[in-house]
């Protein structure tokens, strides 16, 4: 597929926005962005595709100033197929643009089964067949819900508010409470080869988001990592015209 020549890509998430812009056939992550920063962006833009999990009234915004600025402005949707690959959902547009592009991306170019996690604000994984069937997928809560959930639920579990111990095991609440949440993050990824080794004869697992690095480099045999899957996602929607 041939991808087009020049265009600002917006990711708005549930804690943050991350832009990249399209080159040719690059994509130059440009990283988290404030809101001003954004109108920066598309004023310098002449085309965009908008993905927005987050945050409606900053994306109403984000549409609004498009039009404004005249920058033609493409909104990723979920569909029952798109390149090649079936949605599981029975009402696809239930499932987060996120999830789809980081399934889209993940897709290009492969030819396996694969299991792609997410790990954001929310840590999704997904499942897709080699043929090019979404199989569905898991939503759990991101490390910061997961500590921050434990800290609401209970009397005497006191946790970090920024920062991770990175000790393996804690030896006290703090860093009982990192190593827990950390360690369930991190599961995720075995779980995923888990299902992958039931259900297909070979596979890969990727992994992409804010948080997954860390995770990355704990486990680089059994993963790779992409930290531009929802870039590349986005690339797709991008019409050929610009070429
Ligand atoms: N400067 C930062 N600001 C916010 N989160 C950060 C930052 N640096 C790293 N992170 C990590 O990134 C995670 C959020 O990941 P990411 O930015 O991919 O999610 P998001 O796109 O905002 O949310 P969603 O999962 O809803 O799309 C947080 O859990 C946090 O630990
Ligand atoms: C699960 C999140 C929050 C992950 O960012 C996002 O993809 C979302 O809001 N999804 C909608 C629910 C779903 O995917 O079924
Ligand atoms: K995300």
């Amino acid at each position: 597929m041939s991808v087009p020549y020049s265009a600002l890509l917006l990711d708005v998430g549930n804690s943050r926005t991350k832009a990249a812009v399209l080159q040719k056939e690059r994509i130059i992550m440009l990283g988290p962005v404030s809101d001003e920063d954004i109108g920066q962006l598309i004023a310098k833009s002449q085309s965009m595709v908008l993905a927005a999990v987050g945050n409606p009234l900053l994306t109403d915004w984000i549409r609004k100033e498009a039009q404004r600025r005249r920058v033609q402005c493409i909104e990723a949707r979920v569909t029952a197929k798109a390149f090649g690959i079936s949605c599981a959902y029975e009402s696809p547009s239930a499932l987060g643009i996120d999830r789809w592009l980081a399934i889209l991306g993940a897709g290009c170019g492969r030819h396996r089964a694969y299991a792609v996690i997410d790990y954001g604000t929310a840590i999704t994984c997904d499942f897709v067949d080699a043929e090019r069937n979404h199989l569905g997928g898991w939503i759990l809560p991101g490390v910061n819900s997961m500590r921050g959930a434990l800290v609401q639920t209970t009397q005497n579990v006191a946790a970090r508010k920024t920062g991770w111990s990175r000790m393996e095991v804690g030896q006290n609440t703090m860093d009982c409470v990192d190593a827990g949440c950390l360690s369930a993050a991190q599961g995720i990824i075995y779980q995923a080869r888990e299902f992958c080794r039931r259900h297909f004869a070979d596979f890969e697992v990727i992994l992409c988001g804010g948080d997954a690095e860390q995770f990355w480099r704990k486990n680089p045999d059994v993963c790779d990592f992409q930290p531009d899957l929802i870039f590349k996602g986005m690339a797709l929607f991008m019409p050929e015209k610009q070429a």
